[in-house]
């Protein structure tokens, strides 16, 4: 190892050992890795398609992976190695790895899930790829200014991104616009213009290297390069119009999680990627298949939500009008082949085209949607439409055209059943299926927690990585002293790597004896940091006027990115930035209360806060967060989780017992049954003095005096339209966190149940979830000639 990194120092980046960056130093790591993971890539690929292997499509918008090289050191079994390697050579591992950028290639939950997917499918060796966009600009980067987030453009590209393999072999023409002609029998689609896909492969490969995938990525090239007639003419920006106009498709990731744009681009970027990914794998089923009426049995293709559903229309416009298959015949093949994930209920998140829009950049879809819709209906008159009200409805198209629809929790997909799929259910009551979501422990134990993973290791050994069900042998260890010393030993470790961390980069010094209470997702009135955020001047506000009680230390973390358009959202991260600085000032409360915000929370964050929690805050209002999959990463990391009856969370407190979960709040059906009460809000606040008092304190500008009528409007709000219902629960959310000040004085009982969760969490693996999948939706299994782990 150390040799090739060496010569990769030397010939890749032409630079002696004395004179190298950080930079070269990584870059001559990855290439000596890259090296080493080619040898595992390359057979899998090969056995693949010499065996004909039914293959997984994942088709996703987003792929939020994060960093890569401690990953693949890790899968590969090399981290040791690398690590005494570049000791010889006066370097630092934990450093070098630390200088590569994330890939924030999404935007939060969905992409997260699709990078711990690929994970999964890699170490299971099922023979799969993952189709997405290689936007120029990932999530964007979050500061605060005067503590108000301000974003600026993400630039992972501008350095060497070493982990991709351009393909400039593997490309397609994509069209847009235009008309459509129908002559002697067919359509002839007339485009008004037309992009290149070229694609961008990133190995995937699995635990010890015994299997790889690809994941690719598309980018978009013009297909005229450069205008030289109008060049000369001195007109600079028409010469390259056509590069620029192509460029835009795959510019940057739209920073929405749950509000659908409706923009030309957004849809344009969905159709580009899936577009290309549909005409590959069809290319792929040629090469080793005659007839492409057997393509289901090769090619099983996953929707990870609305995001890629044109999908069905593209597959069937190939079928149809490049393949001559008839229409009815084309739609069944087409649905044999499609599984579609539904990820949130929020009805501002389900997408719905305009007709006019759809069909001026779809025209040959859009027949094709009638089509469909006319089948649907022939069969069931009294179906909801996909053609609805003007609007192309992406959620029932691809409910319609998929043989599997999947829910990602069991209370999730029950809603899906009972509310936005509700018609459709009764009319395909087999259709819908439930796979709960799950996470990879390669990375977010193994590789972000190597405190606690190698105690593990050392007491169960070693098979949890790959068979995390392991984890319930500690179980028999919630009596034993010492190793709940050892165990509570690592997440001292991982508190004081944190608060080393937090005073370098904010200045804040935190005290490792507090309990640090955490929470890190997406900005938005749903997951209520609001509620939280109140609940932490409550207890400041107790603090301050009862000195002398015996008071749990907290340290309250937040970290969260809201959509760039997003008012309240960023309301509200304003006012818990103004709550900060107020809060962190107070010399009555110094060593009882901090309040931090680290800005740029993203998956590298993650991977330092979460080892280092006591206390995970999954309090979204009952029936809205899809599952959550952050509230599985600290649970496995032996945190608490305070939380309500949501999501997966139902699933977690099932598996780590009730007596180890600090429930609160009303249920899914109470909040539906406290929204028909007028006034709900209002009473809610009038039966909680204290309730009243924070709002009052915010009111008044306590925290914002230069600027007091600064949350006139987000106080009004929640007098007069808590839809989320913050007011109702605000009042057992505080007294359960009472609850567990008092759980946290009695540290070796918060240890027994802070390893009960890690001890519980075998479910929540993805390589469960991915199991699940190919055994409920694609009929897949693992490439035979890979052994068992
Ligand atoms: C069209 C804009 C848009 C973009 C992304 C989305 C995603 C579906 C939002 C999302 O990330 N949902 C989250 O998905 C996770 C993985 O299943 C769940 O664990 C979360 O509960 C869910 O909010 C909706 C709408």
């Amino acid at each position: 190892m150390k040799d090739d990194i060496l010569r990769h120092l030397r010939y890749g980046l032409g630079k002696d050992a004395a004179h190298s960056s950080v930079y070269d130093w990584r870059m001559a790591l990855s290439r000596a890795l890259r090296d080493r993971m080619v040898d595992h890539w390359i057979p899998s690929t090969q056995a693949a398609y010499t065996d004909n292997s039914k293959r997984v499509y994942y088709l996703s918008m987003e792929f939020l992976i994060g960093r890569l090289v401690e990953d693949m050191a890790s899968n590969l079994g090399l981290v040791e190695e690398a690590r005494a390697a570049l000791a010889e050579l006066d370097q630092d591992y934990d450093v070098i790895v630390k200088d590569e950028p994330d890939a924030a290639l999404g935007n939060g939950g969905l992409g997260r899930l699709a990078a711990c997917f690929m994970d999964s499918l890699a170490t299971l060796a099922i023979p799969a790829m993952g189709y997405g966009i290689r936007y120029e600009h990932g999530l964007f980067e979050q500061d605060f200014v005067e503590g108000q987030q301000v974003e600026r453009p993400e630039t992972w590209l501008q350095q060497d991104h070493i982990w991709e393999f351009e393909r400039p072999e593997v490309q397609y023409m994509i069209r847009f616009g235009g008309h459509v002609e129908h002559h002697d029998g067919r359509a002839h689609w007339h485009p008004g213009e037309t992009v290149i896909a070229t694609a961008f492969d990133t190995p995937v490969i699995g635990w010890k290297g015994r299997w790889g995938n690809t994941l690719r990525l598309w980018a978009a090239l013009p297909v005229k390069v450069f205008d030289l007639a109008s060049f000369n003419r001195g007109d600079y920006l028409a010469a390259s119009r056509s590069e620029s106009l192509a460029r835009t498709i795959c510019r940057v990731l739209y920073p929405d999680d749950t509000t659908e744009t409706g923009k030309e681009l957004r849809l344009k970027q969905e159709y580009f990627f899936t577009a290309a990914s549909i005409q590959d794998l069809i290319r792929r089923f040629l090469t080793n298949n005659a007839d492409i009426r057997d393509l289901a049995d090769h090619a099983a293709i996953q929707l990870n939500d609305t995001h890629p559903a044109i999908a069905g229309p593209e597959l069937i416009r190939l079928l149809v009008d490049d393949h001559g298959m008839a229409m009815a015949e084309a739609v069944t093949l087409a649905r044999r082949c499609l599984g579609y994930t539904n990820h949130t209920l929020l009805p501002e998140a389900l997408e719905r085209w305009p007709e006019w829009l759809f069909g001026r950049v779809l025209p040959r879809h859009l027949e094709i949607v009638r089509e469909i819709e006319a089948e649907h209906q022939r069969r069931f008159p009294d179906s909801p439409k996909i053609l609805d009200s003007g609007n192309v409805c992406m959620g029932e198209l691809a409910f319609i055209m998929a043989h599997k629809v999947n829910g990602v929790s069991a209370l999730h997909t029950e809603l899906v059943k009972k509310t936005v799929f509700a018609d459709l259910h009764r009319i395909h009551p087999t259709r819908i299926v439930n796979e709960t979501n799950g996470i990879t422990q390669r990375r977010w134990l193994h590789t972000c927690n190597p405190a606690l993973s190698r105690l593990i290791t050392d007491t169960i050994g070693d098979g949890w990585i790959t068979d995390l069900d392991q984890l319930s042998r500690l179980r028999a260890k919630s009596g034993d002293p010492a190793f709940k010393e050892a165990f509570m030993g690592a997440k001292r470790v991982n508190k004081e790597r944190l608060s080393n961390w937090v005073n370098a980069h904010m200045g804040i010094a935190l005290d490792p004896d507090a309990m640090f209470d955490v929470q890190i997702k997406r900005i938005h009135e749903y997951k209520r940091q609001l509620m939280n955020v109140l609940e932490t001047i409550a207890l400041w506000m107790d603090m301050r006027a009862h000195p002398n009680l015996d008071w749990t230390p907290r340290v309250k973390i937040f970290g969260g990115k809201a959509a760039p358009g997003y008012h309240t959202a960023k309301e509200i991260i304003r006012l818990i930035n103004d709550v900060a600085e107020v809060i962190n000032a107070d010399p009555a409360t110094k060593d009882l209360l901090k309040v931090v915000y680290p800005p740029n929370y993203n998956v590298t964050m993650a991977e330092v806060l979460i080892p280092a929690a006591d206390l995970s805050e999954q309090i979204s209002t009952a029936g809205k967060e899809a599952s959550g999959t952050g509230n599985m990463k600290f649970a496995l990391n032996g945190a608490l989780t305070i939380g309500t009856l949501d999501g997966a969370n139902v699933e977690i407190r099932e598996h780590v017992g009730y007596e180890n979960f600090f429930l609160f709040g009303l249920t899914a059906e109470q909040v539906v049954e406290r929204r028909k009460t007028p006034g709900y809000a209002r009473a809610a606040i009038g039966a909680s003095p204290r309730l009243q008092e924070v709002l009052r304190l915010i009111f008044e500008g306590r925290f914002c005096p230069q600027d007091p009528g600064r949350y006139h409007g987000l106080i009004g709000m929640l007098y007069d339209h808590d839809y989320f219902l913050v007011t109702c629960d605000f009042d057992t959310y505080f007294d359960t966190q009472r609850r567990a000040d008092e759980a946290f004085k009695h540290p070796r009982n918060w240890a027994a149940m802070a390893l009960t969760n890690t001890a519980s969490m075998g479910f929540f693996s993805s390589d469960r979830t991915i199991r699940g999948y190919a055994e409920d939706i694609w009929q897949v299994s693992s490439h035979p000639g890979v052994a068992e782990a």
